[in-house]
């Protein structure tokens, strides 16, 4: 299991060893042991699976408002994404700044995004099953979003018309959004 750097100095990629053979593969998808290494020390509570039908769906972008503020690990169990962050803690010399990854069956890549940022993803492909933990419960009255296409965060999303839930519309921009961590 590799831990890679990216432009963010506490958002990391995931890459677990995937041990391939004539039946299929097998990986370990989490360790404890590696991430506590790695100093990626949260204790994750809680899973969470979705099921995007079509290509084309954008979630996000979200997080939690502290106390209940989540931290997020990220992976690909069918299809493919277009998974991205926004440093969306005020003071930081990244504040606004936005990173995308693909992560996918394929390539098995994981993203670990710290509390401070905002996640969503677009799917590539259709049947996207993508699998979570969070290190805090869910708690809708904490629950936040930016709007995917907010001029100010440049996201270079894969596409321009996306299937978005009645939630995702109406989110506001990150300077309008309300943000405490
Ligand atoms: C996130 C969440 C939702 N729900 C419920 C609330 C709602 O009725 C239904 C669907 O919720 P949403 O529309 O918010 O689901 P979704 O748009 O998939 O939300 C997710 O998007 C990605 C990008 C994230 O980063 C996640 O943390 C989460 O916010 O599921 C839970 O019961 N527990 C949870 O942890």
């Amino acid at each position: 299991m590799k831990v890679i750097k990216t432009s963010f100095s506490d958002v990391f990629i995931i890459e677990p060893t995937c041990f391939v053979d004539h039946r299929g593969f097998f990986m370990e998808s989490y360790n404890l042991k590696v991430f506590s290494e790695n100093n990626i020390t949260n204790n994750f509570v809680q899973d969470n699976q979705s099921l995007s039908i079509e290509a084309g769906v954008i979630r996000g972008l979200h997080y939690q408002l502290s106390p209940k503020a989540q931290s997020k690990l990220v992976r690909v169990v069918s299809g493919a994404i277009y998974d991205v962050v926004v440093d969306i803690r005020r003071g930081s010399s990244s504040f606004g700044k936005a990173q995308g990854f693909i992560l996918s069956e394929y390539n098995q890549r994981q993203l670990f995004i710290p509390k401070g940022f905002a996640h969503g993803f677009c799917t590539l492909v259709a049947n996207t099953q993508v699998s979570y933990k969070v290190d805090e419960y869910y708690c809708p009255t904490n629950d936040r979003g930016i709007l995917w296409n907010d001029p100010s965060l440049n996201i270079d999303w894969p596409i321009s018309s996306p299937i978005l839930s009645d939630k995702d519309k109406l989110h506001p921009t990150l300077e309008e959004a309300d943000i405490n961590f």
